[in-house]
């Protein structure tokens, strides 16, 4: 068996379509452009390759893109003021602070400082509450393009066994959120996990997000089964080369798998996606207007 791929660059395009419909549309009628403000703290070259591609994704659906590069060494209180700055500006609809932040910043604090409506990456305490809890979130980007896939794969995927590999707070925890709301029977593995290739062996989906590269075997998988990778690592090749490889061994798993994304052109252009349109929602909801379909449960 050969499993179908899932575009999910194509996948992408066809939603920041839509987003940059809906992006018009407020233009047209309301006069309002949606704003989206990404702060990065140093110099991570990977970091600033990010913040650059969804910087042009987001002047090219047509919404207002600001960036702010910081130094390293920027102190604490000076990204709070920075943060309150944005939560108090209205052309700003979503904040977005690039992670993982410098070691003398608190994460955490910082997150929680974003004004929860702005939150486009969903990361902020209170909407990981709303999720947990099965209310209207702003739910984390990537685990949301890796829904959308799965549904449009799976159709109805209430009752399927998903097994999550990773339970990092930007991935593994709200994606084993979104499939229970789902009705998914869901297993959170993780690298400490015993015997995990026979928890994979028993799921209907497999979703990949440990940040080790091809650390999920072809033959651990159940024929058939839908595997997301949401694993983006740059290996070294022997002629002194990187190439990108996901966390699942793809060129084993395509031909057990029954749907696979690839690394690169799968979960991570859906990722980008879903911050717009996640930003096209906030700003609907600030200003009480009629929001994208199909963001949340
Ligand atoms: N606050 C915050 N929110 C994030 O969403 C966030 C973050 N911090 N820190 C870094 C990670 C990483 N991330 C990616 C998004 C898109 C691609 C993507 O489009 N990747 C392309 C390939 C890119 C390449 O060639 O390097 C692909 O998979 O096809 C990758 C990685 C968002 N992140
Ligand atoms: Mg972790």
């Amino acid at each position: 068996m050969t499993a179908r791929i899932i575009d999910g660059k194509a996948f992408a395009a066809v939603l920041l379509e839509s987003v940059a419909e809906h992006v018009s549309h407020l233009k047209q009628t309301q006069g309002i452009t949606p704003g989206l403000a990404v702060v990065l703290v140093g110099e991570d070259p990977a970091s600033q390759v990010y913040v650059r591609s969804k910087g042009q994704r987001t002047v090219e659906v047509g919404m207002h893109s600001y960036e702010y590069r910081l130094p390293a060494d920027t102190l604490e209180a000076e990204l709070l003021a920075l943060i309150e700055q944005l939560n108090l500006d209205p052309s700003v609809n979503g904040i977005l602070v690039q992670l993982p932040l410098p070691q003398h910043l608190d994460e955490a604090l910082v997150i929680n400082a974003i004004d929860p409506s702005k939150d486009v990456d969903g990361f902020h305490i209170s909407n990981a509450g709303l999720l947990a809890t099965g209310q209207r979130a702003m739910v984390p980007c990537t685990p949301l393009g890796c829904l959308m896939m799965l549904r449009e794969y799976c159709g109805n995927l209430a009752g399927l066994h998903a097994v999550v590999i990773g339970r990092s707070n930007i991935v593994g925890k709200p994606m084993a959120q979104l499939l229970l709301n789902e009705s998914c029977t869901v297993t959170v593995a993780h690298s400490r996990t015993r015997n995990l290739p026979d928890f994979v062996n028993g799921a209907d989906i497999v979703v990949a997000a440990v940040g080790r590269p091809l650390f999920v075997k072809g033959e651990w998988l159940k024929t058939g089964a839908t595997v997301i990778d949401v694993g983006i690592n740059r290996i070294e090749q022997g002629d002194g080369t990187t190439r990108l490889v996901g966390d699942v061994d793809y060129d084993a798993a395509k031909d057990i798998a029954g749907a696979i994304t690839p690394v690169p052109g799968g979960v991570g252009p859906m990722t980008i996606a879903c911050l717009l349109a996640n930003t096209v929602a906030a700003c609907c909801r600030v200003h009480f207007l009629p929001e994208p379909a199909g963001l949340t449960a």
